[in-house]
């Protein structure tokens, strides 16, 4: 499928890596606006600007000018930590998995789309034929090529060269913004609906971040009520009552200890909780979750963390609390279209700066530095 099919080379990182045209840029060279420039990390916890050469699409596949795309935590953490649980940096990697763009060019074979057509690109590309590929649950083949997690090269790019039957169309009404912000919105959309949460329900939401507000909005599309979301810093508490002003926001004192704030939480929600959607990974905040909710509830956790972390086992076997986990996500891209364009889920708020696609290296700095309030950081072409 995808990957064996048209031009191996576009998958392969070590050669566009070894490729003759691939350079580091110099800080402050501006190359010409047709040069496929992108934002590359490396072992060395550096990021910086590359040249790379222009792909062609192969049979199946489509070449892309990248629009839209935004900064993930992720793609920090790599460049900063060097890895995520076994995904190690171990070379010059590219960035990037928020992406839109449209389609400038088609391969051989390419019936369903054209130059001119405006996609979302999911980016985590399956081998289709393992049990998790056939039984639908694509987000756990183990050989999936996700661009941008180590070694395959990211969409923080001007070409990119993308197998054809992993875009999404954009309607008209919905923006190269929104399109990149499909990826963080699948994150929480593949959440809700295997949390299972119904309408009514009452939900807590612990972490104010891009993928703690995804889930806000989600939720509240999705019909919680009361909706409770956490946070350590007033200002992403205020960020997200501004988002959804019925919200009720809850600071948490990290001196506090998590059944003393599980006991602020249970205050301020007034009735039992039904779901926890945790986005920090942090464990004093899944331990407060855990204490949070109400008998028989579920702890959903879509943040990641520590490898090894402590829960309190027999407060969860004597609650019947279900704990469950997120990893990415499946078939929630045309949803999350869907939910944008019907006016259901507004995620355009989210984008708190902008920068062009040659300025992306400072785009990482803002992203990087929480002094600077940035909820998402987007990089436009
Ligand atoms: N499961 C997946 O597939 C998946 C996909 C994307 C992101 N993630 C993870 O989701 C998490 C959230 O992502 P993000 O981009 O929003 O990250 P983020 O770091 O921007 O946001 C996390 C928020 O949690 C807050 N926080 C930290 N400790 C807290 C605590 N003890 N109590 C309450 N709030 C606390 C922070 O202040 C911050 O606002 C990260 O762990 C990320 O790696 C998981
Ligand atoms: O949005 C997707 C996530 O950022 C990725 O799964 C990342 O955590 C590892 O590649
Ligand atoms: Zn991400
Ligand atoms: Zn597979």
């Amino acid at each position: 499928m995808s990957l064996t099919v048209g031009n191996p080379e576009i998958y392969d990182p070590k050669k566009i890596l070894q490729h003759p045209e691939f350079r580091v840029l110099n800080p402050g060279e501006k190359p010409p606006g047709t040069a496929n420039i992108a934002a590359f990390y490396n072992p060395a916890h550096e990021i910086h600007l590359v040249e790379k050469p222009k792909p062609k699409p192969g049979p199946g596949q489509v070449l892309i000018h990248v629009r839209a795309t935004g900064i993930c935590g992720s793609d920090v953490h790599f460049w900063k930590h060097g890895g995520i649980g076994s995904m190690i940096v171990t070379d010059e990697c590219g960035s990037g998995h928020e992406s839109a763009g449209e389609i400038i060019e088609v391969g051989e074979g390419v019936t369903e789309w054209k130059a001119g057509d405006r996609v979302a690109m999911e980016v985590g590309v399956p081998c289709s034929k393992c049990d998790a590929c056939k039984i639908g649950r694509y987000n756990g083949c183990p050989d999936v090529v996700f661009f941008s997690t180590p070694p395959y090269h990211g969409t923080l790019t001007r070409w990119h060269v993308h197998p054809a039957e992993w875009l999404h169309r954009l309607p008209d009404n919905v923006s190269f913004e929104e399109g990149s912000l499909c990826e963080p919105l699948a994150v929480a959309l593949a959440g809700i609906d295997r949390a299972g949460l119904r309408l009514g329900d009452p939900v807590i939401i612990c972490g104010a971040g891009p993928i703690g507000l995804v889930s806000l909005l989600s939720a509240r599309a999705a019909g919680a009520e009361p909706i409770i979301i956490t946070d350590l810093f007033q200002s992403r508490l205020d960020f997200a009552k501004s988002l959804v002003p019925g919200v009720r926001t809850v600071m948490i004192d990290r001196n506090a200890s998590p059944k003393d704030q599980a006991e602020v939480i249970k205050k301020v929600a007034g009735v039992p909780l039904k779901l926890a959607l945790e986005c920090t990974g942090v464990e004093s905040s899944i331990q407060t979750a855990i204490f949070s909710v109400g008998f028989g509830a579920k702890v959903f956790i879509i943040g990641v963390g520590r490898n090894e972390q402590l829960f309190p086992f027999m407060h969860l076997s004597a609650n019947e609390i279900d704990l469950q986990f997120q990893y990415r996500y499946a078939n929630q891209y045309p949803k999350a279209i869907r939910l944008i364009a019907g006016g259901l889920i507004n995620v355009k708020p989210l984008v708190t700066h902008r920068f062009a696609l040659e300025e992306a290296i400072a785009a990482f700095h803002v992203a990087a530095d929480p002094t600077q309030g940035a909820i998402k950081v987007q990089i436009l072409d």
